[in-house]
């Protein structure tokens, strides 16, 4: 038999190829924050329609986002080391199989949406898709450090997207919960900047750490951190969560001041890295917490024993 060789990758392998180009742990967060708006829109569980073909017309457009922004940075991806191995990078394939695969998966994101959820929906989760893969990738990524905090928008929108699916309009609570992921995005990603931006550097990307160096990072991670922490209040300050929500909200967003603190003296280069993983963790508790809170308070609602939050 044949050997198998780098420009022959077998089927399993060439799988592999195309599920990293949908960038799957970043999605599986964003679809898991996007699942949470629909659970958190309704009492018990969402109508099976718009929890499945949401989910599956939301995890579509992500995946093609995420697809073509392998496309339009296949010239910088070579150059950093984090990225080095991604299959256009590396040649598993062709410029010309990711279009067409960033395209299909956007074509039917948007017909599962239109067809089987609603048009509103699908209007917003294009706007994410065009907002990460056209206005963050191909603009704003090599224009402004402020690149992330602008595009973080897109990133920002599942809980909306959610939300929508279920109910077919917007609501003050998701878009809370949009300022949420917006105001964490810059530590989220800053954190890591700081450890790679010898790679950004290196491939001419104007990040914060290298326009303007790491201890102006650092401060600007505290900063937004501190942020992040007041804008968590708002969910029970406005009554749409509990107290269980506040109180996971809380522990998290003192674990999330412990690491961006000890950032500004960090006890080694490794420290930023602690950071960023602390983020991913925390926000995917935090929306535990919102979705574990609903569930406890809502009964309680139903019974008359607490306060009757705002609709
Ligand atoms: C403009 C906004 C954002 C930027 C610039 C950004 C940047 C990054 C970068 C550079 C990585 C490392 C990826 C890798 O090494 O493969 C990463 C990882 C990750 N991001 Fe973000 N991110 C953003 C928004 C988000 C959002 C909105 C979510 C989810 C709600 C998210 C969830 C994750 C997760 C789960 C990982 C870990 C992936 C892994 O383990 O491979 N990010 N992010
Ligand atoms: C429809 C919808 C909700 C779309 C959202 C799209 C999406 C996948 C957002 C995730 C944000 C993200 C991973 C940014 C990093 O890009 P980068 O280019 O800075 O990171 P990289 O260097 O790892 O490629």
């Amino acid at each position: 038999m044949a050997k198998q060789t780098k420009s022959q990758p077998m089927p399993l392998n060439m799988f592999r190829e195309y599920l990293e180009l949908t960038k799957p742990r970043v999605v599986a967060l964003l679809v898991f924050c996007a699942i949470i708006g629909m659970f958190l829109a309704v009492p018990g569980i969402p109508p099976w329609r718009a929890l499945v073909f949401g989910t599956i017309g939301i995890w579509m457009a992500s995946a093609s986002a995420a697809a073509f922004n392998h496309l339009i940075d296949q010239r910088i991806d070579k150059l950093m080391a984090r990225t080095a191995h991604r299959p256009l990078a590396t040649g598993h394939l062709t410029p010309r199989q990711v279009l067409l695969f960033a395209l299909s998966l956007g074509v039917v994101s948007m017909l599962v949406l239109v067809l089987l959820v609603n048009a509103l929906t699908a209007l917003l989760t294009f706007g994410g898709l065009i907002g990460y893969a056209v206005v963050y990738t191909a603009y704003l990524k090599r224009a402004t450090p402020q690149n992330i905090v602008i595009g973080g928008l897109a990133g920002a929108i599942p809980p909306v997207l959610g939300w929508t699916a279920v109910t077919g309009s917007l609501h003050p609570f998701a878009l809370q919960l949009c300022l949420i992921i917006f105001v964490w995005t810059p530590p989220h990603f800053w954190a890591l900047a700081i450890f790679r931006r010898d790679d950004y550097s290196r491939a001419q990307v104007p990040m914060l750490p290298v326009t303007h160096g790491v201890v102006y990072t650092r401060w600007h991670v505290l900063f937004y951190t501190i942020l992040l922490v007041l804008v968590t209040l708002l969910p029970t300050l406005t009554g749409y969560s509990g107290l269980v929500y506040l109180g996971g909200a809380v522990v998290l967003g003192a674990g999330f001041l412990y690491y961006a603190v000890r950032l500004l003296n960090p006890p080694d280069e490794l420290f930023a890295m602690k950071v960023f993983n602390y983020s991913i963790v925390y926000l995917m508790a935090l929306f535990a917490f919102l979705l574990a809170d609903h569930w406890l308070v809502a009964p309680m609602v139903q019974q008359g024993w607490v306060f009757q939050p705002a609709t």
